[in-house]
């Protein structure tokens, strides 16, 4: 049976929705500000609210899989329930779960998030690529096989970051961060066919690429490089900054925000999806 590359899922929803990204980070204080408890059921109703106020407004949304996972196994439960609902809403989900692990145990992560039928199944996974990029080829393959997505660390916009992603590789002399692009961009090349790869990296809004050793003037392949791209509010990065942050990387930005955005309360969070979708459109260029 042949199933639609996630890459075509991805620049699908961005032509209907554009390129905004709903964090879905059910943080204690923000349950407390919804009016829910902080325990799982109190997690799911959040997520599901919010999912509900991202129908027909928004076309991705991103769990943080850590607010789930404290919660233990009813946490998770109230996970599958809110990746559910998104699926029957047409929305796509990134499970924010930044697996990392030697080849053999990245294809049990990928059964995991990406498995059609799973109970945990989402459209593309987090996977942090420090015990080698070649490490994450098979949760790659295994997406690829299954129309889904990895989207794997490269220049995240934490502060503490830097010291890790700038170093450089004694074999290339490439930044660890533009080697990790270098090698997605590489595999979606290889895949051939697609406007966009089904394989992508994050960046941090907040991160100076060029420090990175980063060309955002380059020309770009084919099948353009999704980019999941927090730092946006809360970590200080504005939309309206895309096109300056990522040059001609911008195409396959996904601008993601969760604090900014749920902090508008269970009353303001469609409001604030649709007015954060429009100001991201109107400054992409
Ligand atoms: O993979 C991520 O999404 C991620 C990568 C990164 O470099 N920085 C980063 O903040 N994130 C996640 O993006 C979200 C940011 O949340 P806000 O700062 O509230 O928008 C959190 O869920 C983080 O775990």
């Amino acid at each position: 049976m042949s199933v639609t590359p996630f890459g075509d899922r991805l620049g699908a929803a961005f032509d209907r929705f554009g390129h905004l990204c709903v964090g879905i980070d059910p943080h204690a204080w923000l349950l407390d500000r919804w009016g829910l408890e902080d325990n799982a059921i109190g997690a799911r109703e959040f997520g599901l609210r919010v999912i509900g106020a991202a129908h027909g407004r928004a076309g991705i949304v991103k769990p943080q899989v850590s607010f789930f996972e404290r919660h233990g196994s009813a946490g998770f439960a109230a996970l599958e329930r809110v990746l559910a609902e998104a699926r029957s809403a047409g929305i796509l989900t990134i499970a924010d779960a930044k697996r990392g692990d030697i080849g053999s145990t990245m294809e049990a992560y990928a059964e995991a998030w990406l498995r059609p039928g799973s109970p945990l199944e989402a459209d593309a996974v987090t996977a942090s690529p420090y015990l080698g990029v070649g490490s994450l080829a098979s949760s790659l393959d295994y997406a690829a096989a299954r129309g889904k997505g990895v989207f794997v660390l490269a220049a995240t916009s934490n502060p503490e970051a830097a010291r890790v992603q700038d170093a450089r590789v004694t074999a290339t002399g490439a930044t660890v961060a533009g080697d990790v692009i270098d090698a997605l961009t590489g595999w979606n090349a290889q895949q051939g066919g697609s406007r966009f790869g089904s394989a992508g990296v994050v960046i941090g809004a907040t991160v100076a690429l060029a420090d990175f050793g980063i060309d955002i003037g380059a020309e770009q392949p084919t099948a353009t490089l999704p980019v999941l791209a927090p730092g946006f509010g809360h970590q200080g990065a504005d939309p309206r900054d895309t096109r300056r942050i990522f040059g001609n990387l911008t195409p396959g930005v996904i601008v993601s925000e969760s604090r900014t955005i749920l902090e508008a309360g269970p009353e303001g969070v469609a409001d604030a999806i649709a007015r954060r979708s429009e100001e991201v459109e109107s400054h992409r260029g």
